[in-house]
């Protein structure tokens, strides 16, 4: 490939907006990612005296899946024609600045590049928000599972920030870091360019909480926007959680942040969409909350994660008495799968010699799981399933169906099975004193 061919006149002309490109920021890349500072930072920006590396862009057909291994490619999803209007794909173009290796793991998923499903109606709008700048609210009344929003994203990029250049010499880590955000601003320009006027316009108009640490506009958006896509595709040389990708979208990007959210996403790769889902039933009129942090993280940790975002979540489990919130949050596997093995002694006891307290215990751990905003969480159709059985057992067949019905509506919000339980449910019986 050749050095300096981005910035010749050939380069220039050569260079549509439409077809994939090619960047190449260093031969050997070391599978690095650095940690990125965040709130005021001293001398951020382009370090003096740095140099900018001359990266190498090259233009290949859009179809094409062959590209150089290692390569980061710039690419329109669905392909982009070079007569394309922005209205004849009304879920919109996604620009992705992706390796080619995670090019072809979304192209050969099974059903790609089908058309995001779409709610029967219109049920959320973006309006002002007391205290948290916009944000999305519901409409209509929705119950757990309705899909909200379907939305492909403006733009696609690693999530973590890869090191792909060494250290200048003479330079401290903190100027390495300015350079890095540095490089990682210009590298993602290609994508803005690449959109067109109406979604580049949306992508300047998000929220930025990253004005004074060096990151630039672009840089700053997608870490205060971007919304990690967890599973479907992702670079293994840095592992699942390092080589995740963000995505950032026009109105899901203005969905507020709870540690008890109403809501759940998920990322389906066929469709190259996110999906938002109610996570239970939801008033017209209501805020809609996702969660920005790892909602069975203690407090005090989904503190630290939310920081760079600018603000400290007022939500009941943040600001009231946390310890017990914590406990939760925390053993919430442990109390449901021990719950589990609890229901299973119980009904291999005769009926005659059964009391019916299990129902009520289980009951006031639905509610604490619930209250705690865990219902996205793998475990929480467990305690469904328990709480249905136990209601069948006791000959209550509405209300056995009624949780059956919530398990079905998971199953739809989180775009999954319920996972298998039965070695941990085995562990805690053999853990668990009766
Ligand atoms: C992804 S944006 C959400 C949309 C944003 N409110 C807007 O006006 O576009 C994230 C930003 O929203 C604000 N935000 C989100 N959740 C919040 C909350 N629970 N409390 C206060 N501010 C919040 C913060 O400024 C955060 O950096």
């Amino acid at each position: 490939m050749k050095r300096g061919f981005l910035n010749s006149d050939k380069a220039k002309k050569a260079l549509s907006s439409t077809s994939p490109k090619v960047y190449d920021a260093s031969a050997d890349k070391p599978p690095l990612v650095m940690k990125l500072p965040y709130g005021k930072v001293a001398n951020a920006g382009r370090p003096e005296g740095y140099n900018s590396l001359q990266v190498p862009i090259m233009e290949m057909a859009a179809e094409c899946l062959d590209h150089p291994e290692g390569a980061v490619l710039y690419t329109s999803i669905p392909i982009r024609r070079s007569r394309s209007s922005y209205d004849d794909e009304p879920t919109g173009w996604s620009e992705c600045f992706i390796t080619s290796s995670v090019k072809r793991q979304i192209y050969e998923t099974v059903g790609f590049c089908r058309a995001p499903p779409q709610p029967e109606r219109v049920n959320f709008r973006v309006s002002l928000t007391s205290d948290m700048g916009l944000g999305m609210f519901a409409t209509c009344s929705l119950k757990m599972g309705d899909l909200i929003l379907s939305e492909r994203p403006l733009i696609v990029s690693p999530a973590a920030t890869r090191v792909t250049f060494q250290k200048p010499s003479g330079f401290t880590d903190e100027q390495y870091t300015q350079a890095i955000l540095f490089e990682r601003e210009k590298a993602l320009e290609e994508c803005l360019k690449r959109m067109f006027p109406e979604s580049r316009k949306a992508f300047y108009a998000l929220a930025n909480s990253h004005t004074e640490d060096g990151s630039g506009p672009i840089v700053g958006r997608i870490r205060t926007n971007g919304f990690t896509v967890g599973k479907g595709f992702y670079d293994k040389q840095y592992g699942e959680t390092s080589g995740a990708y963000s995505a950032t979208c026009d109105k899901l990007s203005r969905i507020n942040h709870s540690c008890r959210p109403n809501t759940t996403y998920t990322f389906d790769v066929a469709s190259f969409s996110f999906q938002l889902r109610a996570m239970r039933d939801i008033k017209s009129g209501e805020q809609l909350f996702c969660s920005y942090s790892t909602v069975t993280l203690p407090a005090a940790d989904r503190k630290r994660q939310l920081a760079p975002y600018g603000f400290q979540c007022t939500c009941a489990s943040c600001s009231g008495d946390t310890a017990n919130s914590d406990r939760v949050r925390t053993n919430h596997i442990d109390l449901i799968s021990v719950n589990r093995a609890e229901y299973d002694i119980w009904a291999g006891i005769p009926r005659y010699l059964r009391n019916n307290s299990i129902l009520q215990s289980s009951l006031d751990l639905l509610s604490d799981v619930e209250n705690e905003g865990l219902r996205a969480t793998a475990f929480y159709p467990l305690l469904l399933c328990t709480i249905s059985e136990i209601y069948a057992q006791l000959g209550d067949t509405a209300n056995a169906n009624l949780y059956l019905g919530r398990q079905e509506a998971w199953k739809i919000a989180r775009n999954q099975e319920p996972f298998k339980w039965d070695e941990i449910i085995a562990k805690a019986k053999r853990n668990f004193k009766f």
